[in-house]
């Protein structure tokens, strides 16, 4: 059994324990309740190479990476640098993230936020807009083509946008089948967990040039936006190389300007 199927495993006992105590039309009244999504699309669509910072405490590969007692100061810290989306790492188990990390840093933010999570039921995509979320991750490769497809059109009827997570050529190829507005290529492989950068320069240019392309995984520095960059990503995810920096707002603020400067490649538009 592969990392990401015990993840999931762990996501679906965890759900089913909400779904014990929240009913569907509870959580579904708390989205209709909320404050509307954000348009996530066009922040990433703006100009410059855009930087997703994430609130990521600790991961399979890597155990703990930070401690993180104020996730919302965090939050704070990457949006004061330059961020234009962060990511909040939502899953309790292997990340040890919560809702309640993802209420915090919405309260804190005017930014978008993605909701990071193991997302493999509508339950969970009412779940993060009734947190606020403007953005949700669905990974292909946790999902049949159906869910996926079912899953894409929820997210985008609560008026959020979908990251789609891809790792293959055949993930990509169901993504775009799917209609996802935005792609992300991970680095990570979810079943070994090695990182290999050049997953998204072999991945990327098989995609359309109107969807949105995000490189996921292995950001350390301005470097490797750099080299996301020209191989024509329009954003960069950035998880460790964030929450290890001393100085977070720098950090991400770095690689803003590393991201905006005229010689750096942006091939999407
Ligand atoms: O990070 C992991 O070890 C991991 C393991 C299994 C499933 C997902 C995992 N990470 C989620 C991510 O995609 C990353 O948090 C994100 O891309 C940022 O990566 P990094 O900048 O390398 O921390």
């Amino acid at each position: 059994m592969s990392v990401l199927d015990e993840i999931v495993i762990g996501v679906r006992e965890d759900l089913a324990a909400r779904e014990a105590v929240t009913p569907l039309a509870e959580v579904k009244a708390a989205a209709r309740d909320a404050r509307p999504a954000l348009d996530a699309l066009a922040v990433l669509r703006a100009p410059g190479v855009g930087v997703i910072a994430e609130v990521k405490r600790r991961s399979p590969s890597k155990g703990e990476l930070a401690d993180i007692p104020d996730p919302a100061q965090l939050a704070q810290q990457y949006a004061a640098g330059g961020a234009r989306v962060i990511s909040v790492l939502t899953e309790r188990r292997r990340f040890g993230g919560s809702q309640t990390d993802l209420d915090a840093v919405r309260a804190v933010v005017d930014v978008p936020v993605l909701c990071k999570d193991f997302i493999v039921s509508s339950y969970q995509v009412h779940e993060a807009r009734a947190h606020g979320a403007d953005v949700v991750l669905l990974i292909v490769a946790a999902l049949e083509q159906n869910v996926l497809t079912g899953l894409l059109e929820r997210v985008e009827s609560l008026g959020m946008t979908a990251l789609v997570e891809v790792h293959t050529e055949a993930e990509a190829d169901r993504a775009m089948a799917a209609g996802a507005a935005v792609i992300g290529v991970n680095a990570r492989d979810l079943t070994t967990l090695e990182v290999d950068r050049s997953t998204f320069e072999r991945i990327a240019p098989g995609l359309p040039s109107e969807v949105v392309k995000v490189a996921e995984s292995g950001v350390r520095g301005p470097h490797d936006l750099i080299g996301y960059a020209a191989a024509g990503a329009d954003a960069v995810l950035v998880g460790e190389g964030l929450v290890t920096a001393g100085d977070a707002r720098q950090a991400v603020a770095d690689l803003v300007t590393a991201g905006a400067h005229p010689a750096t490649p942006r091939t999407c538009r």
